[in-house]
């Protein structure tokens, strides 16, 4: 920020030259003290007894957190934090002892309209968004885009309350930790002793799955050794003679729901010719197998009846009434018809772009497919083409693709990786609607009409507008706890800078830098923040009061705040603009004198 947008200070007369306040106003040559609103007068720190070493909220407890409409700074970063309330001359600073506590202002602000937002309890608001964001009528563009509406005062016992406003859902939170956790998850590597440390520029090699013997493929979690981004890396044994051009072809392909094949290498690092692909990773992923089809919950996981066994005494399907049926959708033993579709909007998706692309996927199988979340990814894509097959047919290939996804999409209906092809259909036709029922039958088709992946959007219809609503709804969600966090990060940030620059025991030789100048100030404003007491002398701790100020300190509002010394001798009537130029200029000053990063 550019200091000359301060008016210059003038020392007032008269400071106690001991107290620390007048240590701050000597020193600082570019802080002004101005702007003390009328309900200056409401202070009740007189009875303040002045023994304690503490700082009395009493009147401050806030009513509300918005303070009266006020001139908005048009942006924190290029424009003066108060310029239209600040009048061209020199402020005058005054003091006036109150019970013993010195109050400095400025002859100016007396009649400023900007209040002690916390302790006036004023009703109106320091809008947090929409035309709300007007300062005497004029719309600011920063203020607009500023933040999440400050909540309620909660205090931070209130769990409940303060779950639903400050953090975000459990559920979503569930799964960020969840797919954190997986990047953090090591193997123990004793048993894998021939595996190399490094491969090329990937390290940390972690096996996907255990090891099996004679597998001709495996594959890993890797780290970029330079950008320490995650990488999942398909390991080809024994892959000698040429790689098919297709590879090329297939690194192009960027799909929401095929994972992005980013590099092919050829090495000797397995002691044996390999030739290692590498994708994206995508944490917290499970295959289709494992998850609907495999152990587990559900029909797979061993709880449930294969319906199409040979087993005699086996309960047949077709002695099972509907109602058993939605039974076992309700238990998980079948999957909801929904979730079903969401997961074959999403394959066809994929199979539309490698189709388009002139490829096809020649692996659509349950353990080739990876969920996380809601989202559905084709593994592996590509690696089933790392050799020229020069007999291949692609447009036959393409078919086989429809058929594999009929074989994947009637697993999952039945919940078992194998099934008797009528009985299965019947089952379908029993527990799902036609229109599944019908897309199976198309995609199992052994016609030799050639289809097309597109041919499946009329047989998909509506549903399709089912899974956009569904994720657009989920979009919503996740942007509006975007919005809460990237607040979050905004008052860590400010945080960072506050306790980098408070209690600092020395800059540059001198040891009273965190006491002094500007810093003085914070050291004050930091105590207002996290040391306020109730009147009876206890913590008084509110979470939407710290979010209030430090959305202030931020924005570098021309709302005044009171701070006091901690010998209670006196009080510092001082905008957030101020404390932002004094953060600002403190912390730059630290960078200044830290080693370069
Ligand atoms: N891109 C990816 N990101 C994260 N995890 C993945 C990714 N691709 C696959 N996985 C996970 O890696 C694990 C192992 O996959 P892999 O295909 O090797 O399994 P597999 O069934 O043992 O197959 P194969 O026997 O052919 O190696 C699976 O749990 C799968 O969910």
């Amino acid at each position: 920020m550019d200091p000359s947008i301060f008016l210059p200070y003038s020392p007032p007369n008269g400071l106690p030259q001991e107290s620390k306040l007048a240590t701050y106003m000597n020193r600082s040559t570019s802080t002004p003290t101005r702007a003390l609103g009328q309900t200056l007068a409401k202070l009740g720190l007189e009875d303040s007894p002045t023994f304690t070493k503490k700082i009395l909220i009493g009147d401050f407890v806030p009513m509300n957190y918005f303070g009266p409409p006020s001139v908005m700074p048009e942006s924190p970063e290029n424009s003066p934090p108060n310029t239209m309330m600040i009048p061209p001359s020199t402020p005058q600073v005054h003091q006036e002892n109150v019970g013993g506590t010195t109050y400095f202002y400025s002859s100016d602000s007396m009649n400023s309209s900007a209040g002690l937002n916390a302790s006036a309890g004023q009703t109106s608001s320091f809008a947090m968004g929409g035309d709300e964001c007007l300062a005497g009528g004029v719309p600011s563009p920063y203020a607009t885009q500023m933040y999440q509406p400050t909540p309620p005062p909660m205090h931070l016992t209130a769990k409940p309350g303060l779950a639903a406003s400050f953090y975000m859902p459990d559920t979503i939170r569930a799964e960020v930790y969840q797919r954190n956790e997986d990047v953090f998850l090591t193997t123990d590597l004793r048993q894998y002793p021939d595996l190399p440390e490094a491969v090329e520029m990937y390290a940390e090699l972690t096996p996907l799955e255990s090891a099996a013997p004679h597998a001709l493929a495996t594959s890993f979690r890797a780290t970029h050794r330079r950008s320490a981004e995650h990488y999942a890396l398909r390991r080809l044994h024994n892959h000698s003679g040429a790689v098919s051009k297709r590879l090329e072809v297939w690194k192009k392909i960027d799909h929401p729901n095929v994972v992005k094949l980013h590099e092919i290498f050829s090495t000797k690092a397995f002691n044996d010719h390999s030739l290692v692909l590498v994708y994206d990773y995508h944490p917290g992923s499970v295959s289709v197998q494992q998850k609907y089809l495999g152990g587990g919950g559900g029909a797979a996981g061993g709880d449930t009846y294969d319906p199409f066994s040979n087993d005699p005494d086996a309960p047949r399907p077709y002695t099972h009434q509907k109602n058993a049926m939605l039974r076992a959708v309700a238990h998980g033993a079948l999957l909801p018809e929904a979730e079903l579709w969401s997961l074959l909007v999403q394959l066809t998706a994929a199979l539309r772009a490698i189709h388009h692309a002139g490829l096809a996927c020649r692996s659509l199988e349950a353990s080739k497919v990876v969920v996380s979340g809601c989202r559905v990814r084709v593994a592996w894509a590509g690696a089933a083409d790392a050799s020229p097959a020069p007999h291949s047919d692609i447009g036959q290939a393409q078919q086989e693709d429809l058929r594999a996804l009929g074989r994947l999409a009637l697993s999952l209906c039945v919940r078992s990786p194998t099934c008797d092809l009528p009985a299965a259909m019947e089952r379908v036709a029993r527990t799902y609607s036609a229109d599944l029922k019908n897309l199976i039958l198309y995609l199992l088709s052994t016609s030799p009409a050639r289809r097309s992946v597109t041919d499946l959007m009329p047989m998909i219809g509506a549903r399709f507008y089912t899974q956009v609503e569904a994720l657009q709804r989920r979009a919503d969600v996740i942007e509006t706890q975007l919005a809460r966090e990237a607040d979050n990060g905004r008052l860590l940030r400010i945080l960072l800078k506050l306790g980098a620059v408070n209690e600092r025991p020395e800059l540059n030789m001198d040891a009273s830098w965190s006491e002094t100048g500007d810093r003085y100030m914070l050291k004050l404003f930091r105590d207002y923040l996290f040391h306020s007491v109730t009147a009876d002398g206890r913590p008084w701790l509110d979470q939407a009061h710290l979010a209030h100020c430090l959305n202030q300190l931020d924005a570098g509002s021309p709302n005044l705040v009171e701070l006091m010394s901690r010998d209670e001798q006196s009080v510092l009537v001082v905008s957030y603009a101020e404390l932002k130029h004094c953060l600002d200029a403190a912390f730059e000053e630290l960078m200044l004198a830290a080693p370069p990063s």
